[in-house]
């Protein structure tokens, strides 16, 4: 994997640059749409590639091991064969998954065993079969296995969970490096920055994993709870410690804001489950605002969801469409929802990365904030 960085803001630390996989070239700054159990939720890959004009998709060990399982994934020749995605892949390593999904479960050294959310079933994930696993499913960018520290949280906790989430990573790193890729292409193991939002802890935390010198860095432990000031603290904090030639991965961020905040803090890959989560309830991001579509005034607007944003979707349909659509629960509902948000989502970095290019980010960020997080 390589990244080249072409451009830098002047007047703050974003950045614009291209990852080189061995599935793509990924610009950044990027939002990766999540897709959980390998799928983007009600969106077909033609639909990511040729609409939204996604460049990276996301996919999870904790879902992807539990159902469908590894052995199909693997008679397929990995997770691009089985979901016909042949763009660049990440998946995610479960230790999230397992803190938010699965009720029972209990964290020691040598891993976390937890009760599938499906069928109730025993399992164990250690940092060696999350490597395992994450080779098999065969995702482009793998993510080490770390505790996702809770918020809020005592002291003496973040430090010891983040102190657990190095150990863990040394064995990632071990396990990682003594095996191959199956499908032959390269896979690359991103750590994950942890230390909750104790400045003295996510200095320490960002050191450790700078230190580990592998080919992309990510920060955890946010957007769990935490206001968005201590966000945007802890991630410019990190980030002028991680080292400026190597992605950065912020996990789990998040709304158009905060996504802004964060190129300008120098973060260069995002994901979210809101744009896809939300449409389905009907909340649509749009060039000019937000749209709660359930609201009664739309009800009988003719305009197009969104004419500036362009695209199939934003233009052929109507608002008072949609909003019928959702209101009765109709699956084209769903559909045209998940693709507008996710072709937002894409737009406003891919704007991002053209103002940077173009040198005026900064004021750029400034007016962009404001109109997309207004209420219409
Ligand atoms: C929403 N906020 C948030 N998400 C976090 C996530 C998940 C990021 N999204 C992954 C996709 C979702 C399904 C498919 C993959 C985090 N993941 C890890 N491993 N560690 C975190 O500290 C971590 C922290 C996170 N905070």
């Amino acid at each position: 994997m390589k990244f080249d960085l072409s451009h830098k803001d002047s007047k703050s630390s974003a950045r614009a640059g291209s990852i080189t996989t061995d599935h793509g070239v990924i610009q950044t700054p990027i939002f990766m749409p999540v897709g959980t159990a390998g799928s983007v939720k009600a969106v077909h890959q033609r639909e990511l590639k040729d609409d939204i004009k996604a460049q990276i998709i996301l996919g999870n060990t904790y879902h992807l091991y539990l159902r469908p399982g590894l052995d199909i994934i693997g008679e397929a020749g990995g997770l691009h064969k089985f979901n016909g995605w042949d763009g660049p892949i990440l998946t995610d390593s479960g230790g999230y998954q397992v803190y938010s999904l699965s009720g029972t479960r209990k964290i020691k050294e040598d891993g976390v065993t937890f009760m599938s959310h499906i069928d109730g079933s025993r399992h164990t994930f250690t940092p060696e079969n999350v490597m395992d696993i994450q080779r098999r499913i065969g995702a482009d960018i793998i993510m080490a296995f770390d505790e996702c520290t809770p918020y809020p949280c005592e002291y003496t906790y973040a430090r010891e969970s983040m102190e657990m989430t190095h150990r863990w990573l040394d064995r990632c790193c071990k396990r990682f490096d003594e095996t191959e890729s199956l499908y032959g292409y390269q896979q690359t193991l991103f750590p994950i920055v942890q230390g909750s939002v104790y400045p003295d802890l996510r200095k320490q935390s960002a050191e450790a994993i700078a230190a580990f010198g592998r080919e992309g860095n990510a920060i955890g432990g946010l957007s769990v709870g935490e206001p968005a000031e201590k966000m945007y603290e802890m991630t410019s904090l990190v980030c002028d410690i991680l080292p400026s030639d190597k992605p950065r991965y912020l996990m789990g961020v998040g709304t158009p804001a905060n996504i802004l905040e964060c190129i300008a803090l120098g973060i260069d890959m995002f994901d979210c489950v809101m744009p896809t989560r939300n449409a389905r309830n009907g909340m649509l991001f749009t060039t000019q605002g937000i749209i709660n579509i359930r609201n009664e005034k739309w009800k009988n607007d003719l305009n197009p969801i969104d004419p500036e944003l362009g695209g199939y979707v934003s233009t052929f349909y109507s608002r008072a469409y949609l909003r019928h659509l959702i209101h009765s629960k109709e699956i084209l509902g769903a559909q045209i929802a998940s693709i507008h948000n996710l072709t937002f989502y894409l737009w406003l970095v891919g704007q991002a990365r053209e103002h940077i290019i173009a040198g005026d980010f900064a004021i750029w960020k400034e007016k962009m904030t404001k109109t997309v997080s207004q209420r219409l």
